[in-house]
């Protein structure tokens, strides 16, 4: 496990360099660096170690769990500060500041840095270390889970995340709600490549779908693991991510379930895919959903007190579809992907314009992906379910 001294900022700062030219040089004898993190199943065993006062006291333990991988190399905090475009006048949200060494410098461009950290004891190094520069008036930290907080108004976020909740933070940052010029972010390497990916590359999956739906991606530069304090397994990447100024007009949540179908085998035929008897079944339901929920809005006597009933009665019929409308509305799902040419194609070779042309054609036939009942409930969307597979 890696122990920093906290006692002093400026002994702890010193101690992360000290400990990372430790770190290069072991690693220019081995392959492998050796600073050591704490692993999640050592969490409890850990903790419990932390909480004796002596330890809280002289000893930061950096928890693997946490992502806690400090980057430390200055020269690279600079070039991701300087790419990141940063005004005097702008507001950064920086999601997972640590001990700060990329807020400093953050606080030395911008006008503003909101922090968001989930852990106590990284908010207290910050805040002190802040203070010593002076540059506290400047720093606004929330402690807390960032998939949980809300984000204020910002211009830009530039951050060393921790990689573990990449896809929901991505996800909450191009979906939300806060316009924002750009996001620098330094990620998982093959994270990183993923979102970069075009249709036809081997990475290319319903996440770059999603988000090239709404921002474009560009690649900034690749960090080492050496970098970082302690080591992790996997080198990094930086990139930027910026919000379209032209969003295509669908409706999302329509767009979130349909891509989570197609790239539900991201290597199968779209035809193969779609005529699973299961995924059949599926979207008669949802179609019959879909047109009972028309049929109510169209009527003048609609009362919310029958949505349940409603819904009762469309489970129970969709459940008992026939054989035969099975098999029509099979056919006209293999109809639809025949016509726009769709049939024996992948998904992960059709780019965004393709994929919301078929879109496009299933719900100008009545077909539809997201529950219209559903949807009537819920205020807001969900980010996560953007992202997961
Ligand atoms: C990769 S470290 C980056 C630290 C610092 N920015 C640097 O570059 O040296 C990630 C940081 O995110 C924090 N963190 C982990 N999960 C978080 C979450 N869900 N919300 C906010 N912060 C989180 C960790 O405690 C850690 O300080």
């Amino acid at each position: 496990m890696l122990l920093l001294k906290p006692k002093s900022t400026q002994l702890c700062l010193s101690r992360l360099i000290f400990w990372q030219n430790c770190l290069r040089n072991l690693s220019t004898t081995s392959s492998h660096c050796s600073g050591k993190v704490h692993d999640e199943e050592d969490d409890d065993k850990d903790q419990k170690f932390c909480d004796t006062k002596e330890n809280q006291q002289d000893h930061l333990y950096l928890y693997k769990s946490k992502g806690q991988h400090l980057l430390t190399n200055t020269r690279i905090l600079d070039a991701i500060v300087r790419r990141s475009n940063v005004r005097p006048t702008d507001t950064v949200l920086e999601i997972g500041p640590g001990t700060g060494n990329l807020t400093v410098k953050l606080l030395e461009a911008a006008k503003r840095v909101v922090a968001i950290e989930i852990d106590k004891r990284m908010v207290d190094i910050l805040h002190k270390r802040v203070a010593e520069k002076g540059l506290q008036d400047r720093l606004h930290v929330i402690c807390k889970d960032a998939m949980k907080a809300e984000f204020p108004q910002f211009d830009l976020v530039v951050a060393n995340i921790p990689y573990g909740i990449s896809s929901p933070l991505v996800a909450k940052l191009v979906y939300g709600r806060n316009p924002f010029r750009s996001a620098t972010l330094l990620l998982q390497k093959e994270f990183a490549r993923r979102l970069l990916a075009k249709p036809g590359d081997s990475e290319f999956n319903r996440l770059a779908v999603n988000v090239k739906l709404v921002a474009d991606v560009e690649f900034v530069m690749d960090v080492s693991k050496r970098e970082f304090l302690p080591c992790p397994k996997v080198d990094s990447s930086v990139v930027m991510i910026r919000p379209k100024a032209q969003v295509p007009d669908v409706n999302l949540d329509e767009w979130w379930a349909f891509t989570r179908t197609c790239f539900s085998k991201k290597n199968k035929t779209l035809g193969a895919t779609f005529k699973q008897k299961k995924k059949v079944m599926e979207l008669l339901k949802l179609a019959k959903t879909a047109m009972a929920c028309k049929d109510y809005e169209s009527d003048d006597d609609y009362d919310g007190d029958n949505e349940q009933e409603k819904t009762d009665e469309e489970d129970g019929f969709a459940s008992a579809a026939s054989d035969l409308e099975m098999t029509l509305f099979k056919e006209k799902i293999v109809g639809i992907l025949r016509t726009g040419g769709f049939e024996d194609k992948r998904p992960s070779k059709l780019s965004n314009e393709e994929l919301l042309h078929l879109l496009f054609l299933f719900n100008q036939a009545g077909i539809y992906f997201h529950d219209h009942v559903l949807a009537k409930g819920s205020d807001n969307v969900e980010f996560a379910a953007a992202y997961s597979s």
